[in-house]
C-alpha cells in the first residue's frame, strides 16, 4: 500500500532530535561485512529501506544476516554460495554496487545486475570497473548483469577521472585483500570513506589515508570478526538543521559530529541562523526570515550535493536573491517545480538555480521526485499555509527513518496516511482544525 504524507504547515519547530547511522556508510560497511567468514556485529544501523533491501540481497546469497534490534545486526558471511545478485534484489537501490567489490574482493568473482538508486543524473559506475581492470579483473556488462572475474587480483595505483564516493568504496573492497599495494589517487574524502575504511581495518584490513585524495591499501590474506557502530548521518542532520531554520524554530540536533555539517553551518550562519556546536550535537535556531547565499555543489569537504534541495528550499523562502549550483549530477533540481505549485520562484539555467525568495508558501498535493527532493519538499509543507499532501514518500522512507514520526515529536503537524484515502485525510484535517 502506498503511503502519502500529510502536513498542516505553520509550526516552528522545537525540542530535540537523535539522528541516526549513516545510510551511506553503512551500505558499505554492510558489503564490507560479507568479505569475512567470522561473524560481524554492526550497531547504530539506520532502519531505512535501502539497508533492507541490501540486507535481504546479502540473505539471497546464503549470508546469514540476524537482527538483534531495529539498529543492530549480525552477519556471517561463511554461508554464503552463490555470487550472482539479480536486478529484483536491488533494482532499488544504487549501492548494490558493493556487492561487486565485496564479493569480488573476496570469492575472485561476482555477477551483479547494474545499480537502481534515485533518479538525479546518468550515474555512470565506469570508474569502479576501471579501478577493478586495474587490479587484473575481466570485467564486462551483459544482459543487466556486470560479470566480473580474476584468477588473482594484484594491488596497482589507480587515478580516479572523477571524485567518486562509490569507486572509492568499491576499490578499497575489491582491493584490501588483492596481493601487494593499492594507491587510490583523486580519491573521495566524505566522512563515509573513512568510516568504511574504519570498518575494513577494525576487520584486519590494512588500509590508511582514508580522508585524504590518496588512499593506500596493503592486501591481507584476511578479513576476521568485528563489531563497529556506523557514523551518524550527516545528510539527516542537515536536513532537520534546515527545518529548524525554515520553519524559524530551535532545535537540538543530537548525536552527530558536528566537523561533518560544518558546510552546512557555515552556509546557514552566513543566512542569518543561529547555529551552536556541542561535542555531539548542534543547535540551529532562527528568529527572523534568512538572507540569500551563493551556494556550489561539491565533493567533501564541500557542500554535500545530498543537501542541495533542501538548502535551496529554505533560500526560496529567504530574502533577496540566491544562486545554488549542482557541480555533481545534472538531474537534481526536478523538485522545482513542485515548490513553484507551492508559490516558490525559482528558475533553472543549465546546472544553477536561480531564486528569488518569497515571503510564503501556500500548501499543494506535490510527489516527491528523489530522496532528497522529497525530504526538502517536506519541509517546505511544514512552513506553508494549509495543508500539503507529498506523494511518493517511498523515495524519503529509502534514507529518513520515521521522518514523519522525528518531525512531529519536534511539534510538526503531519502524519502518513494511505495515498487516496479521503476518509484518513479528513479526519487529519478535523484534527488539526
Ligand atoms: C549510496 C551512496 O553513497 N550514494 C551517494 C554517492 O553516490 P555515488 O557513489 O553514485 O556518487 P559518485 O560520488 O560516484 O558520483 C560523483 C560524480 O562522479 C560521476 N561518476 C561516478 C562514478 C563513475 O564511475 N563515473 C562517474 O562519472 C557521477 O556521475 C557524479 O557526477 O555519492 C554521491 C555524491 O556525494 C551522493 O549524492 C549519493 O548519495
Ligand atoms: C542520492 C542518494 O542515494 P543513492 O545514491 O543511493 O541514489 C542519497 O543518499 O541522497
Amino acid at each position: 500500500m502506498e503511503n502519502q504524507y500529510i502536513i498542516k504547515g505553520g509550526n516552528p519547530l522545537h525540542g530535540e532530535v537523535v539522528i541516526g547511522g549513516a545510510k551511506n556508510a553503512a551500505l558499505g560497511i554492510l558489503a564490507a561485512a560479507i568479505m569475512t567468514d567470522e561473524t560481524v556485529t554492526i550497531d547504530n544501523l539506520p532502519n531505512v529501506r535501502d539497508i533492507n533491501v541490501l540486507l535481504t540481497a546479502i540473505e539471497s546469497i546464503g549470508a546469514t544476516v540476524k537482527r538483534l534490534g531495529p539498529h543492530e545486526v549480525q552477519i556471517n558471511g561463511s554461508t554464503i554460495s552463490d555470487v550472482t545478485i539479480d536486478y529484483d534484489s536491488i533494482r532499488k537501490i544504487r549501492a548494490s554496487y558493493y556487492l561487486l567489490g565485496a564479493l569480488l574482493g573476496k570469492y575472485k568473482k561476482a555477477q551483479v545486475a547494474l545499480p537502481g538508486g534515485c533518479d538525479i543524473g546518468s550515474r555512470p559506475i565506469d570508474q569502479h570497473l576501471k579501478g577493478f581492470r586495474a587490479l587484473g579483473a575481466t570485467v564486462n556488462i551483459e544482459y543487466g548483469m556486470i560479470n566480473t572475474f580474476a584468477d588473482a587480483l594484484m594491488g596497482n595505483h589507480i587515478y580516479l577521472d572523477v571524485v567518486s564516493v562509490g569507486a572509492t568504496i568499491n576499490i578499497m573492497l575489491a582491493s584490501c585483500m588483492a596481493q601487494g599495494r593499492t594507491v587510490i589517487e583523486n580519491a573521495a574524502k566524505e566522512p563515509h570513506i573513512v568510516d568504511v575504511a574504519n570498518f575494513l581495518n577494525s576487520m584486519g584490513a590494512n588500509i590508511k589515508g582514508a580522508g585524504t585524495d590518496k588512499i593506500r591499501i596493503d592486501g591481507v590474506d584476511r578479513l576476521h570478526a568485528s563489531e563497529y557502530s556506523i557514523i551518524p548521518d550527516q545528510i539527516e542532520a542537515g536536513t532537520f538543521m534546515v527545518a529548524a531554520a525554515a520553519t524559524k524554530g530551535d532545535v537540538l540536533i543530537r548525536n552527530v559530529i558536528p566537523k561533518h555539517l560544518e558546510a552546512i553551518s557555515v552556509k546557514l550562519i552566513e543566512i542569518g541562523a543561529k547555529v551552536e556546536e556541542f561535542d555531539d550535537a548542534v543547535r540551529v535556531s532562527a528568529d527572523d526570515r534568512l538572507g540569500h547565499t551563493q551556494i556550489k555543489t561539491l565533493p567533501y569537504p564541500g557542500f554535500p550535493t545530498d543537501m542541495q534541495p533542501q538548502i535551496a528550499t529554505l533560500l526560496a523562502l529567504s530574502n533577496g536573491t540566491s544562486t545554488v549550483t549542482e557541480s555533481i549530477f545534472e538531474n537534481r533540481f526536478k523538485y522545482v517545480d513542485e515548490l513553484a505549485r507551492m508559490g516558490a520562484n525559482i528558475k533553472v539555467e543549465g546546472n544553477v538555480a536561480i531564486i528569488e525568495g518569497v515571503t510564503g508558501l501556500t500548501g499543494a498535493s506535490i510527489t516527491a521526485p528523489d530522496l532528497r527532493a522529497g525530504a526538502a519538499l517536506v519541509v517546505a509543507g511544514l512552513v506553508a499555509d494549509g495543508f500539503t499532501t507529498v506523494d511518493s514518500i517511498h523515495f524519503i522512507e529509502r534514507g529518513y527513518e520515521d521522518f514523519d514520526k522525528k518531525m512531529t515529536a519536534l511539534g510538526a503537524c503531519m502524519e502518513k496516511i494511505p495515498v487516496d484515502d479521503e476518509r484518513e485525510l479528513q479526519k487529519f484535517k478535523m484534527k488539526v482544525g
